[in-house]
């Protein structure tokens, strides 16, 4: 592949150097993929993320990200980490928490430039919330303040968009907008989405990555009956403990098509057995 956005080579990772919480990773992600990153708790997404952004670094194997160690290319990366009550509560503007984007690219901490405002005025505009610029970020309903830290994170134009968990806390109405929005981004920098909620699987992502300490990458938007076993086990008929349903429009396939007849199946929403 010509001039991949990421490769992992043979990567594992430990933060006690005892208990391997990734194993043997190797990835490659095309430039312009839009790669949706499943798995249950604990399985190594959020680490994962963190060793793309060069926060950790394996305990064996290599990384390279736009062809470069991930430390030298982090102002080419944009970051939306998984929030929490913490950040729902700092008392700060819209505007402020866009410019916090760019604070490892300036080295000037809380100064800013005119121009520099100007930038986050227009990620704030792309992400539609130029008009609650000057509101207090807890002032703000879950969905839009999801769309701030994405203001946030494509501050710097990144070639990169890495999103830990964007829908997290967001309703279903909310969720479909802000997936339309990340396809939207996705014709300018490449994505990486960590998610819990299959959906993104069915409103666009091109090809996912199963994380449980292992990694297991399909090149297309699916997820077959090998995933779902990897990711979340089954009982002793060997049958998926998770049931799918994907709603309106469904694009493409979601689950790869099974010969048992017991097994949960995808029905789509005129009642046809996929
Ligand atoms: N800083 C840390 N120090 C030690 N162990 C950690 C640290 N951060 C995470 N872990 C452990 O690493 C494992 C993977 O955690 P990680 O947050 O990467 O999983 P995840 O797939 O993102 O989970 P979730 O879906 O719940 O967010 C877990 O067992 C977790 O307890």
């Amino acid at each position: 592949m010509d001039n991949p956005v990421v490769e992992m080579r043979g990567v594992s990772f430990s933060y006690d150097g005892l208990t391997r919480i990734l194993r043997d990773v190797n990835l490659t992600v095309a430039a312009g993929d839009y790669l949706a990153v499943l798995g249950p708790n604990g399985g190594g997404k959020s680490t994962l993320m963190r060793l793309l952004l060069g926060l950790l670094t394996p305990s064996s194997g290599e990384i390279r990200i736009l062809g470069k160690k991930p430390s030298e290319v982090c102002t080419r990366i944009g970051y939306m980490p998984q929030l929490n009550e913490a950040t729902r509560i700092f008392p700060i503007s819209v505007l402020g928490v866009t410019l916090m984007g760019l604070i490892g690219a300036t080295g000037r901490g809380w100064l800013f430039s005119r121009k520099e405002k100007k930038l986050a005025q227009a990620a704030l505009d792309r992400v539609g919330m130029l008009e609650f610029q000057h509101r207090r970020i807890d002032r703000l309903s879950g969905g839009q303040r999801q769309r701030v830290y994405i203001a946030r994170a494509i501050i710097s134009s990144p070639d990169l968009l890495l999103l830990d968990e964007p829908t997290a806390s967001v309703d279903a109405g909310g969720r479909s907008a802000l997936l339309t929005l990340l396809m939207e981004l996705n014709r300018e920098m490449s994505i990486i989405h960590v998610s819990h909620d299959l959906s993104v699987v069915a409103a666009g992502a091109h090809s996912v990555a199963c994380v449980n300490r292992t990694l297991h990458f399909h090149p297309r938007p699916e997820i077959t009956k090998d995933m779902l076993q990897m990711m979340y086990g089954g009982d002793e008929k060997g049958r998926c403990p998770v049931e799918i349903f994907a709603h309106g429009d469904i694009p493409h396939r979601v689950v790869e098509e099974c010969d048992d007849e017991e097994a949960p199946a995808l029905i789509t929403p005129e009642g046809r057995r996929l």
